[in-house]
């Protein structure tokens, strides 16, 4: 298959292509082409058009103006079955796998094997042993999909396109929910498959993954392009250069304020707690800390951060509060005691995608809006627009959350818990999903919480984001947390990997 395609060549184009919301453009007549056996960065700051842009040529959206040229020649999607079936495919961030459901039938899903009128499970069964292999990926064909780790299921989401005859394949935020080794392991992959003729476009913020494997990068910005261009020499102070408008000297925060690990007061003494996957996590938190706790998904981590906030039914183990007992039960009860909870989870728990921006940032705070029986709007609304202006929220505070940009959502989430005042805040991936610009603020916005006496409980599956935010580090190895907390001064990437795995 790849020599066929690498001589067929093969492109697929925008040309002037307008995307309108109502009448708000999002995409403005903007064109570049993508080529058979490359790799497309495609970049741009929050709400730049990027996911609107892959909704178009995945057949999700349909331009309001333009052409979308397939080997030269125009075409249209109504839905994303046709642009499959142009080899168009789309891996979104938010998988299409079906969990409950063998790998074996989420590879055939609606286009089964047959014979004689009969499903041929022997055939179907064998192909995918055949596409698992091809691909490495090692897995058994007759479990259920969600067994899988998150890399595992974003690979088969991959092989299943590439079965279908997909020569274009599209790859939203691909690495976003990966641990570093799986990260590497797809990267490969995206090598790969562009080696042997695909057209691979990356949507990313990780300005070092998209140096690291493209040929070509676009860059968006408000809708337009802001660069398209071979990957060359380019450097990742020439990509935030173009998403960001501004070149910027970035002193890392950790070298900027260097701290003592261990603070003075114990906050949270945590024994023996067990819950989910977590098991017997000891901690002891100081006040005015920054606690970074790294570990691959599902290493127990974040079942500690919700065993804490109460949505997470606790095994066994003691909590101290600020001295006292502490029972976690409910999230309002975890509120009422000083808890906040990022959860890495957006779209389930974050938000209320039917209100508007300003009323999800103060959702966690009516209480200190409220004035006597009334409610004081224009307090919220100063709060509200002094966030969004902070996180570079360009959107209007008056739209719903829904209409957002993932981005756009994530930063919403944060401002609505910085703006609740927790005393102890726990968030699970703080910054996914947010640009260059917005995650330099949000790391600040957590150094000046812990400045200010706040202690903060970070899950983040990139070391390099707990070596810049953290004071002291955790590593999470299948549910165990080891030992007494690491020193920002004495922890390193390579060692912080080594200790997870
Ligand atoms: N249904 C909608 N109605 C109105 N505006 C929308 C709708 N969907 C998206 N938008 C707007 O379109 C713009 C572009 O959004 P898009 O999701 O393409 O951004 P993005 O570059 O992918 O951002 P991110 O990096 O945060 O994922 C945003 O301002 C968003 O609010």
């Amino acid at each position: 298959m790849s020599a066929v395609l690498a001589e067929r060549g093969g492109s697929l184009a925008l040309s002037g292509i307008v995307k309108r919301y109502d009448a708000a453009p999002v995409v403005r007549g903007i064109g570049f082409t993508l080529r058979a056996g490359r790799v497309t960065a495609l970049l741009g700051h929050n709400g730049a058009g990027k996911s609107t842009v892959l909704k178009i040529l995945g057949g999700a959206e349909r331009p309001t103006g333009g052409t979308i040229l397939l080997d030269g020649a125009p075409v249209g999607f109504a839905t994303p079955r046709e642009a499959e079936a142009h080899g168009i495919a789309v891996v979104w961030q938010e998988l299409r796998i079906i969990e409950n459901l063998t790998l074996v039938r989420n590879f055939f899903l609606n286009r089964e094997i047959t014979r004689a009128g009969l499903v041929d499970r022997a055939a179907m069964r064998a192909h995918v042993v055949r596409a698992l292999a091809a691909h490495g990926l090692d897995a058994d064909p007759d479990a259920p999909a969600g067994d899988l780790s998150p890399g595992d299921r974003q690979m088969l989401e991959i092989i299943i396109a590439l079965d279908k005859g997909s020569r274009f394949l599209l790859l939203d935020e691909p690495t976003s929910a990966l641990n570093a080794s799986e990260i590497t392991r797809l990267l490969e992959t995206v090598r790969r498959l562009a080696a042997a003729g695909t057209c691979v476009v990356i949507v990313t913020h990780k300005l070092g993954e998209a140096l690291a494997v493209a040929d070509h990068v676009v860059v968006m910005k408000d809708g337009d392009i802001a660069l398209d261009a071979e990957r060359g020499e380019l450097s990742e102070a020439d990509l935030a250069y173009y998403i960001t408008g501004h070149r910027r000297e970035a002193t890392p925060l950790a070298e900027a304020a260097p701290r003592s690990a261990f603070g003075g007061d114990t906050m949270l003494d945590i024994r023996d707690l067990s819950a989910g996957n977590c098991l017997d996590a000891s901690l002891e938190i100081h006040a005015g800390r920054v606690v970074g706790l790294y570990g691959v998904a599902g290493a127990g981590q974040v079942d500690l951060l919700e065993a804490l906030f109460g949505v997470r039914k606790l095994r066994g183990g003691r909590i101290t509060l600020n001295g006292t007992p502490y029972i976690p039960s409910t999230p309002r009860a975890a509120l009422a005691r000083g808890f906040g909870f990022l959860t890495d989870d957006r779209k389930r728990n974050g938000f209320i995608p039917d209100m508007t921006i300003s009323k999800n940032i103060v959702l966690a705070s009516i209480r200190r809006f409220a004035r006597g029986p009334w409610f004081d709007a224009d307090a919220c609304d100063i709060q509200a627009k002094a966030m969004a202006s902070r996180l570079a929220i360009r959107s209007p505070l008056t739209m719903h959350v829904r209409r957002l940009s993932g981005g756009n959502q994530q930063k919403v989430i944060f401002a609505k818990w910085v703006t609740a005042k927790s005393r102890i805040l726990l968030l699970a991936e703080p910054t996914k999903g947010v640009d260059i610009g917005a995650k330099a603020e949000i790391h600040g916005l957590i150094r000046e919480l812990a400045a200010s006496g706040d202690t903060l409980l970070v899950c983040s599956s990139e070391i390099e984001e707990i070596l810049e935010i953290a004071d002291v580090v955790h590593v999470f190895r299948h549910g165990v947390c080891a030992g007494q907390g690491i020193p920002r001064a004495e922890a390193e990437a390579k060692s912080l990997l080594a200790l997870s795995l």
